[in-house]
């Protein structure tokens, strides 16, 4: 992700370039160094963002490193774009959210992309009129060709989940109160061991049901759907059908493989926005405290999976910093 990240803003994004490259993998920043122009590489975090011409920090490391890697640049004040999760858990979110606070503004925009996704803007905006009254269910569906390797049955809920978690609260302006995982039985193309697909229930304050069916080894391509569900009609969104084919007595299209084919569009937007936001010397888009809320979430979803039964997400006060 942080290579195509580093290729966006080389190639795509106006008003930045890539200034230098970290990973704690030499060979790998050295790599996408020389892809991007041949800017510095370095394997420390911290020594990349000392350096006089870093004005801004993406930060694309896996979950567990994020925390790190936001205090040191909110130590120096740095505008970051996060990937999600935030962090994988609360306790490490609200550290990040006190920092954040302490700067007395917001620095942090989290990389919940399918908020710039167009089919996704279209479906809140229609939301937002009224037109179709009031929500009652959401149906997600959310596919993956195949999970990596070494990959846990919590992962489906804390890396693929997190997005269902966010892009819920966004479309529905409410919180989610409560999460139920059912286990169906696992797919025999599963690894063994891994607990997929898993059916998510998500409850909000309002009393509208959300599901998320999230399978990370369908085999057959990359499908991210949402389907609206209200008093006076249905809308639907993530079905790709930008062209269908007849031939030979058949008809159809095709299916993206992965979420790079299928948001590129969005993460470009996503990119372009926070680079935007950052020359204005303003941070827009998600905020550190919903990446906070997505890891609570996903925390309840864990322990519903792990524990069985539903579980309450519990929250923080929500800070004034964060409206
Ligand atoms: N928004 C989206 O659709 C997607 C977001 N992601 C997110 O992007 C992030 C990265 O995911 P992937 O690229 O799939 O992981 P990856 O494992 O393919 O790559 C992570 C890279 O970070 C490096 N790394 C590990 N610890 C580090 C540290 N402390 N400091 C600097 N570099 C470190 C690794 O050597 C590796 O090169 C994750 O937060 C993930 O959730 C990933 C895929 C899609
Ligand atoms: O964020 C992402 C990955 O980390 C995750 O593994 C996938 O399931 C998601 O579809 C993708 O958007």
């Amino acid at each position: 992700m942080g290579a195509d990240h580093a290729r966006r803003i080389h190639e795509v994004i106006s008003g930045a370039r890539v200034s230098a490259v970290v990973d704690v993998d030499a060979a790998r920043a050295e790599a996408v160094a020389a892809r991007v122009g041949g800017c510095p590489a370095h394997t420390d975090p911290a020594a990349a963002m000392a350096a006089a011409d870093v004005d801004a920090v993406l930060i694309a490391s896996p979950g567990a490193a994020h925390e790190a890697a936001l205090l040191a640049a909110l130590d120096r004040d740095l505008p970051v774009l996060c990937e999600k999760p935030l962090t994988p858990d609360t306790a490490s979110a609200l550290r990040v959210l006190q920092a954040e606070q302490k700067l007395g503004r917001r620095r942090i925009q989290v990389g919940f992309m399918r908020r710039y996704d167009t089919e996704y803007i279209e479906l809140h905006r229609l939301l937002r009129t009224g037109r179709l009254g009031r929500p009652l269910l959401l149906h997600h569906r959310h596919r993956n060709a195949a999970s990596p390797s070494g990959w846990t049955s919590d992962m489906l809920i804390r890396d693929s989940v997190a997005h269902e978690a966010d892009i819920t609260r966004w479309l529905l302006d409410q919180e989610i109160t409560a999460v139920t995982v059912l286990r169906p039985t696992p797919s025999a193309h599963a690894p063994d061991g891994l607990q997929d697909p898993q059916f998510v229930i998500l409850e909000t304050a309002d009393g509208a049901i959300a599901d998320v069916e999230i399978f990370v080894n369908c085999g057959f391509g990359y499908q991210v759907q949402a389907e609206a569900v209200c008093e006076r009609g249905t809308a639907r969104v993530g079905d790709g059908h930008a062209m269908v084919t007849h031939t030979a007595g058949r008809w159809g299209g095709t299916i993206a493989q992965d979420y790079l084919e299928r948001f590129h569009a969005a993460y470009d937007r996503e990119v372009q926005a926070w680079v935007d936001a950052t020359r204005r010397g303003e941070t827009t888009g998600p905020t550190a405290w919903d990446g906070y809320v997505a890891a609570a979430v996903c925390e309840a979803g864990v322990r519903s999976l792990t524990e069985g039964g539903r579980v309450e997400v519990e929250l923080a006060e929500r800070p004034a910093l964060y409206g």
